[in-house]
């Protein structure tokens, strides 16, 4: 299997760190593959002393053109089946720039892997069923990327406690897996018939309510949906809120919990409808306090995949409909 060789593309990678100044780290790709990258990007933006981190769209990265584009930039793509032709470019464009080039996609062979300087392959299941490898799925590869890259580069210790504690996310899902399995199902049954499901999130969970609303409620069940910063909430989108108008709410385990928290007293007050995934409320053992808040949201995805394929079942809309998608040219 392609993802065998996760660890070997990764000590490539590493070497490969530690040839050039890295300055800046550009995360490049679409949709849930670009939703993918935002708690790595959480992570340096907390922790990195002298690494910016950007999250593009990937055809908006050639357009925009950042002239901090160069040697000195570390360029992290991905697409699932490297066959999105806006993320080949975007790697093409920054192989021109002189930057290094570092693409993720669970399959071997593929346009995207041709346009870059490293490849690494990751572990890939359909929503609502047991990670087999959660050590390399693609969250945690981005993460060994990033800390990988703050180990070497300033000696930031997490990745040694990223490493142990990816060794216990299995057992983590298995737990998490068990504790949801029926409340997915009421859950699904509760909310089938809505119109528009709102998802609200911040810090590091923030992605998870990005690729929940624009991958799982618009593209794979047509609800319609938007994702709510639980910071931004307050500037506008509470004006929305009433007793009819449901909402799904991640609370997870990093610094901006209280943002999160803030908007559940809201809703708790002044709405009626709501899902809260709590990452409070999971069995954590073997997870290393230091690295919590940034799997919490792993674990709080595996959730959100669970009620994914619940939702499917109790509205009989297969996850894998599509209108548009890879069947009309755009
Ligand atoms: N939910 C995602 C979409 O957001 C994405 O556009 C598509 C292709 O993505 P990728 O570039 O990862 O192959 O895959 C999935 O359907």
């Amino acid at each position: 299997m392609p993802y065998t060789k996760a660890d070997s593309q990764l000590h490539q990678i590493f070497e490969a760190y530690k040839q050039r100044t890295i300055k800046r780290v550009f995360f490049v790709a679409c949709g849930g593959s670009s939703a993918l990258m935002y708690p790595s990007k959480y992570f340096l933006d907390c922790e990195s002393k002298h690494i910016t981190a950007e999250v593009f769209s990937s055809n908006e990265f050639i357009h925009r053109n950042p002239q901090s584009l160069n040697e000195h930039s570390l360029v992290i793509l991905c697409s699932h089946k490297g066959k999105t032709p806006e993320t080949t470019e975007a790697a093409k464009f920054a192989k021109s720039k002189g930057a290094l080039t570092v693409s993720l996609m669970y399959v071997e062979h593929a346009p995207l892997a041709d346009e870059s300087d490293f490849i690494v392959n990751y572990s890939w299941i359909s929503a609502g069923h047991m990670e087999p490898h959660p050590e390399i799925m693609n969250y945690a590869i981005l993460y060994k990327l990033s800390m990988g890259l703050l180990y070497i580069k300033e000696g930031n210790r997490k990745y040694e406690k990223l490493l142990s504690s990816l060794d216990n996310l299995g057992g983590v899902f298995e737990k998490v897996m068990k504790q949801h399995e029926e409340q997915v199902k009421a859950y699904a049954e509760q909310y089938k018939d809505e119109k528009i499901i709102y998802t609200m999130a911040s810090g590091a969970n923030y992605g998870m309510a990005y690729s929940f609303a624009i991958c799982i409620l618009m593209e794979m069940q047509w609800i319609h949906s938007h994702a709510i910063h639980a910071g931004e909430f307050f500037h506008g989108p509470f004006e929305i809120l009433d007793k009819d108008v449901p909402f799904i709410l991640l609370m997870g385990l990093d610094e901006t919990r209280p943002l999160e928290e803030r908007a559940l007293a809201f809703l708790e007050q002044y709405g009626e409808k709501r899902i809260v995934i709590d990452a409070k409320t999971f069995d954590l053992t073997g997870i290393d306090e230091e690295v919590k808040g940034y799997l919490a949201p792993l674990v709080i995805n595996f959730v959100l995949r669970m009620l994914a394929l619940a939702l499917s079942k109790a509205r009989n809309h297969p996850l894998e409909t599509r209108r548009y998608m890879f069947k009309v040219p755009y």
